[in-house]
């Protein structure tokens, strides 16, 4: 639990499924950032009952802590300074080297070995749900999408529903499992198509479509021959 007056709130980071999520200080001196969760976005006594896992990794965006004792529900989370890693690869995709393009991929396979390790299945594992921090270190971040009220976002036929990240089962029973996080590594196709969209001339039925029959990404023009192989291996 953190006393929200030690809180300062900052410039704006932009804007989550659960609200708006600002750069702040924490006692004045350390930098976080503050997720405000807008009412009715969140299974709140859910959430907090799995924040008191304190799941902690190197390559997890660290939860520093929550304020529970003042509506909006206040997330305060170790904070990134570049950003989501969409966003990044999109700016600097063509400026990276390989060895970089490797090592972000590594670094998310940490972090997911990690949460299987504990059993805690992410869901929505994407280029988009990672984060960058100042030395380019990747890690994933946002493990939130089981607190999700939005169905559009949690009912694979709404609009919002990561469908090409997703693999038959999930597109087709909901069973999510580590499994369906290892299909979810689209994120290694992301990273070496520098931010590309996976299956960008497709619309989510089409794709589910395909998947279903057989159809997977193509070998995005950054990867080796072995290093396609791997991400095939996830599909
Ligand atoms: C249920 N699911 C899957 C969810 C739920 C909530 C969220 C998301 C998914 C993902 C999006 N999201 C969200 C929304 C807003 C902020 C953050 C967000 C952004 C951070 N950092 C930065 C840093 C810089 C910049 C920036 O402005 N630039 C521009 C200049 O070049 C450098 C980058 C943006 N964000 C950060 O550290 N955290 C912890 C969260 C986040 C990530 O947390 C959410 O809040």
């Amino acid at each position: 639990e953190i006393n929200p007056s030690e809180l300062t709130f900052m410039k704006e980071l932009g804007c989550g499924q659960f609200g708006v999520v600002r750069l702040g200080k924490w006692r004045d001196q350390q930098r976080v950032a503050i997720k405000s969760i807008r009412e009715g976005a969140m299974y709140e006594e859910d959430f907090v009952e799995e924040a008191k896992v304190m799941l902690c990794h190197p390559k997890l965006v660290q939860l520093y802590g929550v304020c529970l004792k003042h509506r909006p529900l206040l997330i305060v989370a170790e904070f990134m300074d570049n950003g989501c890693l969409l966003n990044y690869l999109r700016q600097k995709g063509g400026a990276l080297k390989e060895a970089w393009l490797m090592s972000m991929c590594q670094d998310v396979c940490e972090g997911m070995e990690y949460l299987e390790a504990h059993s805690f299945i992410h869901r929505d594992l994407a280029a988009r749900n990672c984060l960058v921090n100042k030395n380019n270190v990747v890690k994933v971040s946002d493990f939130g999408m089981t607190y999700v009220l939005d169905n559009q976002y949690t009912s694979s036929s709404g609009a919002k529903f990561p469908v090409k990240w997703s693999p038959p089962e999930v597109l087709h029973y909901s069973k999510y499992s580590s499994k369906s996080d290892v299909w979810s590594f689209v994120v290694m196709w992301e990273i070496f198509s520098e931010g590309r969209t996976p299956f960008e001339s497709r619309s989510n039925l089409e794709v589910v479509n395909d998947i279903t029959r057989g159809m997977r990404l193509y070998r995005p023009h950054r990867a080796s021959q072995p290093l396609y192989a791997i991400m095939y291996r996830c599909w």
